[in-house]
């Protein structure tokens, strides 16, 4: 081993320097609480109360977070992750539920996290999307959270990834991760999805025209909600002829087609159809080795968030204007990779 044993490896990695520094300012696990172990075996037992509160460890960020990447690591992570974005008032939570209500036919445990990468604040306008899931309130084997920064240092970039690996380490076989929009924030936030599907609604001319731009970039399924409106067809014709003009030529054979679906979220209508693109795009990405890739993606991006998340913390410690301090967090940086690259190398 190349690192000492403060800075080696971990599922949760450690830079905690010295004792005090642990608790940030975010931290607050009252040591009666039940430790983050006890808590997964409980939620692996089917407590739902148990997932929400591993949740808000997360949340909190810190040594709480990092309580639990550590109880969860090893276990495994089955769970197909589906991101669903678009713009306010297309119907997501509409379809989201329906979504919901077909994968529960299947016996499929769901979790859904609602995450408005954009507001500071809980949930925003997704909070209100807790009254069309009120169906699935008391199924035990659904978990619904809107997910919040709460002030944490690195907000809901840090929290998202490490939320998603939990749920799918908890033994959930479908995570949806619903966000409005597509702007960078929630690109980063959709980056983390096995399959993309953007939500759209008829006679939203701009919103069409706004989406372009980042649609052939993240979307993988189209889905035309509402086309009980009477301009329904003339979106997916519009949709259509854009998707063409986008791939001419640049087509590969096993290339992934993105199609454009149509929905009526409210009564259900197209969503079983909805559902089989998914399993399909799912099974692209299992032949073309796509998935492998995007959960390599995901596991770096937790990485990522992780490590900056810690850093911040140690930079915020520091008393402000201390040069030495950035000396330290450097050298720390320093350590913590010497630790993991001895770590990798004795198979660890
Ligand atoms: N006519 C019609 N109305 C729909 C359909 N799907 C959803 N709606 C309605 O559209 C409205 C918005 O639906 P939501 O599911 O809240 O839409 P959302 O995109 O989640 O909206 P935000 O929560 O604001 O982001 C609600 O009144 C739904 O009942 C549909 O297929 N047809």
């Amino acid at each position: 081993m190349t690192g000492d044993a403060a800075v080696a490896p971990s599922a949760a990695p450690s830079l905690a320097p010295s004792a005090g520094a642990s608790a940030g300012p975010v931290t607050r696990t009252p040591a009666v609480h039940p430790d983050s172990g006890e808590l997964v075996r409980a939620a692996g037992a089917g407590s739902v109360r148990a997932v929400a509160r591993l949740l808000s460890r997360i949340e909190a960020g810190g040594d709480a977070a990092r309580s639990v990447s550590a109880a969860l690591a090893g276990r495994q992570r089955e769970a197909r992750i589906v991101g669903l974005t678009g713009a306010p008032g297309v119907g997501k939570s509409t379809v989201t539920s329906a979504l919901v209500r077909h994968a529960r036919r299947a016996g499929r445990r769901v979790a859904v996290l609602a995450v408005d990468p954009s507001s500071p604040f809980s949930g925003g306008a997704l909070l209100g999307d807790r009254v069309r899931m009120a169906e699935h309130a008391t199924d035990r084997d659904v978990y619904i959270r809107s997910l919040s920064s709460r002030g944490r240092l690195g907000g809901l970039s840090a929290a998202t990834p490490a939320a998603v690996d939990a749920l799918a380490a908890l033994g959930f076989d479908l995570v949806l991760v619903e966000t409005v929009g597509v702007g960078q924030n929630e690109v980063d936030v959709l980056s983390l999805a096995d399959t993309v599907l953007l939500v759209l609604a008829p006679g939203m001319g701009d919103e069409i025209q706004a989406a372009k731009a980042g649609i052939l970039e993240i979307a993988d399924v189209l889905l035309v909600n509402k086309a009980d409106h009477e301009h329904a067809a003339a979106t997916v014709r519009e949709l259509t002829g854009m998707l063409a003009l986008g791939r001419s030529g640049r087509q590969r054979p096993g290339e992934w087609r993105v199609p454009v679906q149509r929905s009526v979220a409210t009564r259900g209508d197209g969503i079983d159809e909805v559902a089989a693109v998914l399993d399909r795009h799912h099974a692209h990405l299992v032949t073309s080795g796509e998935l492998e890739e995007r959960r390599r993606r995901r596991i770096a991006a937790a990485v990522r968030a992780a490590v900056s998340d810690r850093f911040a913390a140690e930079l915020d410690r520091r008393p402000p204007g201390a040069a030495d301090g950035l000396d330290d967090v450097h050298l720390l940086a320093d350590r913590w990779w010497a630790g993991l690259a001895g770590g990798a190398q004795d198979g660890g």
